[in-house]
């Protein structure tokens, strides 16, 4: 935690959804005025491509069939953990980006599959912005969690989870549905034992929730719309939460719950600007006093 630099880790499994959320993000950052860093989780995987492809081969031809994106050990946690502490103490840090397709490898001039070089973050900004697979991960090795100011888990129920995925790795990506089904299944150790556990330490979960039968997902001809779906936010700490503001402004919704409420799934831009508006200038406003 840093008062002075504050950071913000938005934190879902692969086709979550947390690019999207990170467009909601720069809508607020945009309109008041906040100057943010932005780093994503792909930038501290531990191989690219070729080498992941290698470092797999061994890991199973030594019996660990768990490995994968999502396990600590293909990622560099201990980086990520440092960049992350020197942005609460300085506001200076670094970052690179993995190229995933045609159209990244054009804007950064990288092959898929390789990162870029590591460069330094612009002076002067208000917060650093993480997106992607680890930004709450608690282990014994790393905390990364206690150093974000704000932690939002993007947590589609599983099914909507994958539809997402494989559609935006069929579409954008190029990959087949059995090669993705493949990488699903592989990732299944890691999901449970490395992906899910941060959900309990985040501040606030967005949960999308599917009102359509998606019980075969691989078979899903188009993503659930944001009409077709409900989406369950729970606080972890309702305390100075309003929610019947929240209720009043956001047509259909309701609490669940002491600490959650469900809005219809195409409020969810609304909500999120409601609910982080205020959080993301109390974060500024407290870092220019500090
Ligand atoms: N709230 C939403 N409603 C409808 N489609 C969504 C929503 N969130 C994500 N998607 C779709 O799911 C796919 C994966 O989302 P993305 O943001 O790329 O996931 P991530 O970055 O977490 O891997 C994309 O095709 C995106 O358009
Ligand atoms: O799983 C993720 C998370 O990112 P995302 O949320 O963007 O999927 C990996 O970055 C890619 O899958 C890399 O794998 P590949 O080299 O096969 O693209």
């Amino acid at each position: 935690m840093s008062k002075k630099h504050p950071i913000i880790s938005v934190t879902g499994s692969s086709g979550a959804g947390t690019s999207t959320v990170k467009h909601t993000f720069d809508q607020i950052f945009r309109r008041e005025g906040v100057n943010a860093v932005s780093i994503e989780g792909d930038a501290f995987h531990r191989f690219n491509r070729k080498d992941m492809k290698s470092e797999l081969d061994r890991q199973y031809a030594g019996g660990n069939v768990g490995f994968s994106h999502f396990s600590f050990e293909a990622n560099e946690l201990k980086e990520l953990e440092k960049v992350f502490s020197q942005y609460g103490e300085t506001g200076t840090g670094r970052t690179r980006h993995y190229v995933h397709d045609a159209d990244e490898a054009e804007k950064y001039g990288v092959p898929p599959g390789e990162f870029t070089d590591w460069a330094p973050f612009e002076d002067g900004s208000d917060l650093l912005f993480y997106e992607g697979l680890h930004g709450s991960v608690v282990n014994d090795d790393v905390n990364i969690a206690r150093h974000a100011d704000l932690k939002i888990g993007v947590v589609p129920v599983i099914n909507l989870e994958w539809i997402q995925k494989i559609h935006r790795d069929k579409e954008k990506r190029g990959y087949t549905t059995e090669a993705i089904t493949d990488v699903i299944l592989r990732r299944m150790y890691a999901y449970v034992h490395c992906i899910c556990p941060q959900f309990t330490e985040t501040d606030i979960n967005f949960q999308r929730v599917p009102v359509v039968d998606t019980s075969n997902p691989f078979v899903a001809r188009w993503i659930p719309t944001p009409d077709e779906s409900l989406v369950v936010i729970r606080f972890r700490n309702p305390r100075g939460i309003d929610f019947s503001y929240l209720v009043s402004m956001i047509h259909g919704s309701w609490m669940s719950r002491a600490n959650s409420i469900v809005i219809p799934g195409g409020k969810l831009d609304l909500a999120m600007q409601l609910i982080l508006t205020p959080m993301i200038n109390r974060l500024v406003s407290e870092s220019k006093r500090a």
